[in-house]
């Protein structure tokens, strides 16, 4: 067994050429939970390849989901109120996890305390992990019904997306994506200060160096994965012609500096800085029209997938690292035809994978050879045999 820092240090050098530990499979093999939800007490073997979650509505099916996404990510998909997530009436929920990589496995715990509202995280047994170094262990995907507002909310879930990417691929990305908020927050406080230009320069040159930078990783990202996303998207989408591109939040070519120093009146009298990475997008057309006004719910489905699909292709082609999936209500939205593509698709990519269905007849399209299905019913899961 690694010891944390050996591993974090690891993780964080992930350069081109990634440790020979990396390149294995990654699954999470066992999930112990408490309190998390209607799940009161809860320890579960997975399969390293795929695991079905079958259930009644309200079982506790999009609970373990959520627990799983919890353990990658210190936060939940559905509430950002973490204490209604703890059991009602619990002190605390706690959540233990063991990951694998073939040669290697690390132990990963996390528990939220109803008072004090804070996280503790442990890796190996061992305190004073950020939620940062789970992230880097445990890549993950989650497509649910929720999910399509990648494609018709606002920008922001789609820079998360690009920033998902580049927080797995590039080592310092966070850092500058850190300070880079950090001084945007700053300088729109100093906006509404009334201060002269003068006093802010010196931090806008810091800021536009940050927003440059960041800027171009998130173009280079957004551009390779162009390739594996149109090569899913003709898959799932071939009677569409999806087309893709990335808007950094300002003219192209414009220096930022610049602009922030000819908009600053502007910015002064709306209160805040109006252009920059922070109004970046990454937008997608079909038929050269944006998708939200012509792509039905099934095709959009299809199309977040493809993107979801596609930023795990690219992390494994890259990285030799596998993403997790976790997909709640695979059927929804999907003909069987459909289905069978997505289901292809992520045997394809050798990825352990959790799916929820209300019934098993949703998994028809399913047939890998390594699975194990499990029975949830009012908080308790239970593995069926196969
Ligand atoms: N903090 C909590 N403590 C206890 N139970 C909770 C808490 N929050 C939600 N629940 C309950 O947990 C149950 C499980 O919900 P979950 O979303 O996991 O169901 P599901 O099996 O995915 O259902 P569906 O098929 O309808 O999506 C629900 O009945 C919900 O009311």
């Amino acid at each position: 067994m690694r010891n944390t820092s050996l591993c974090r240090c690891a993780y964080k050098k992930l350069g081109s050429k990634p440790p020979h530990f990396l390149i294995d499979v990654m699954a999470i093999s066992r999930l112990i939970i408490e309190n998390f939800r209607n799940l009161a007490a809860v320890d579960l073997e997975f399969d390293h390849g795929f695991n079905f979650l079958v259930g009644d509505n309200g079982s506790g099916k999009t609970s373990l989901l959520e627990s799983l996404f919890y353990l990658g990510h210190g936060r939940s998909f559905k509430s950002t109120v973490t204490t209604r997530i703890i059991r009602y009436d619990q002190p605390h929920f706690i959540l233990h996890g063991q990951i694998r990589e073939q040669r290697h496995q690390w132990s990963v715990g996390l528990q939220k305390l109803r008072k004090e509202g804070n996280t503790i995280v442990k890796i190996n047994g061992e305190d004073g992990n950020k939620i940062s170094d789970l992230a880097h262990l445990l890549p993950m995907q989650i497509i649910t019904p929720d999910g399509l507002n990648l494609l018709n909310g606002g920008p922001a879930y789609r820079r998360a997306f690009l920033d998902w990417g580049l927080f797995h691929h590039q080592p310092e990305f966070h850092a500058a994506w850190s300070g880079l908020n950090r001084l945007l927050k700053q300088r729109n406080a100093a906006l509404q200060q009334n201060y002269d230009y003068a006093a802010l320069k010196i931090w806008d040159m810091e800021l536009a160096k940050l927003a440059h930078q960041v800027s171009r990783w998130r173009a280079d990202y957004a551009e390779a994965l162009r390739t594996e996303i149109e090569k899913t998207c003709r898959l799932f989408l071939p009677e569409t012609e999806i087309s893709i591109g990335f808007y950094q939040g300002w003219e192209k070519d414009r220096d930022y500096a610049q602009l922030l120093e000819h908009n600053f009146e502007r910015d002064k009298a709306i209160g805040y800085t109006v252009s920059g990475p922070q109004k970046a997008d990454f937008r997608f057309r079909a038929n050269n029209l944006p998708v939200e006004d012509v792509l039905s719910r099934g095709q959009l489905k299809l199309l977040m997938c493809a993107l979801r699909l596609a930023q795990g292709e690219h992390l494994m082609q890259q990285k030799n690292r596998h993403c997790i999936f976790l997909i709640d209500d695979f059927a929804s939205e999907l003909d069987e035809n459909k289905r069978q593509l997505l289901a292809e698709r992520l045997r394809n990519s050798q990825s352990q994978v959790f799916v929820t269905a209300i019934t098993p007849s949703h998994l028809r399209q399913m047939q890998p050879e390594k699975s194990q299905i499990f029975k949830v019913d009012k908080g308790t899961i239970k593995p069926l045999e196969n």
